[in-house]
């Protein structure tokens, strides 16, 4: 399963955290955050880290041209949109950047709303589920309802996010079966300052957590990832 850790904004943290497992590390773009860094930060962060781990960039109504200079400039590998971004634009920053990772993040209100991850499958390759808040964008450590997310088994990869912590892992994953989680405020001392401790110990609860797995539910969350 892929492990998302969002919100880093110190490079020895960066490092530390994909030494304790992350799969991918996430950076938010979004100027109004406290989490932003800007990207000539994140690029200094990302040569030095392993060429294996994901690096993502956290977008939200930015402009094409913004997303591909930062991606440019930062060595991004992926961008997750986490605005109102169309599949219209998700189809041109394919174009613009064919080899990107296209992670669209749909914040979700009740199950009505899944309806629209339909409308991303083919221009996007990711998706990602947060919670649904209606001043903030993320970040808010509000949780999905995931009993409601039980029958939700879409075509393509997906994130779990929203309010996850090493305390609340194990029942969503009991409801669901993502093919990656992605925490943020559920593992910081403050915003942007990550708890290395808590990482650690989400670490040991998703180790723990695989020998619990059935092989066959293994089998269909690597299937996921491709
Ligand atoms: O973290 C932020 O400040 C942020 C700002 C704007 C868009 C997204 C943001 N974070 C994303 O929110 C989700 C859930 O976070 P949490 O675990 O509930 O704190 C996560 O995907 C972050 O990337």
């Amino acid at each position: 399963m892929r492990v998302k850790i969002c919100g880093i904004t110190q490079a020895d943290q960066g490092s530390a955290i994909a030494r304790l497992g992350a799969t991918a590390l996430g950076f938010i773009c979004v100027p109004t955050s406290p989490r932003y860094i800007p990207p000539e930060q994140i690029r200094t962060i990302n040569q030095q880290i392993p060429p294996d781990i994901n690096r993502i960039g956290v977008f939200a109504n930015h402009s094409l041209v913004e997303i591909v200079q930062i991606v440019e400039m930062a060595l991004l590998s992926g961008v997750q949109l986490h605005g109102n971004e169309s599949p219209e634009f998700c189809r041109q920053l394919r174009s613009a950047l064919p080899n990107l990772e296209i992670i669209k993040a749909l914040r979700i209100r009740s199950t009505v709303d899944l309806a629209q991850t339909d409308l991303y499958l083919d221009c996007i390759d990711t998706l990602l589920l947060d919670a649904y808040h209606p001043q903030q964008l993320g970040g808010t450590g509000k949780t999905l309802n995931w009993a409601q997310l039980q029958q939700f088994h879409p075509p393509c990869p997906w994130f779990l996010a929203g309010g996850l912590t090493p305390n609340n892992i194990e029942l969503a994953l009991s409801w669901v079966r993502p093919s990656g989680i992605d925490l943020s405020s559920g593992v910081e001392r403050q915003p942007g300052d990550k708890d290395l401790k808590r990482i650690a110990e989400l670490f040991d609860k998703l180790n723990r957590l695989q020998f619990a797995f059935t092989p066959k539910q293994l089998e269909s969350s690597q299937e996921c990832l491709g």
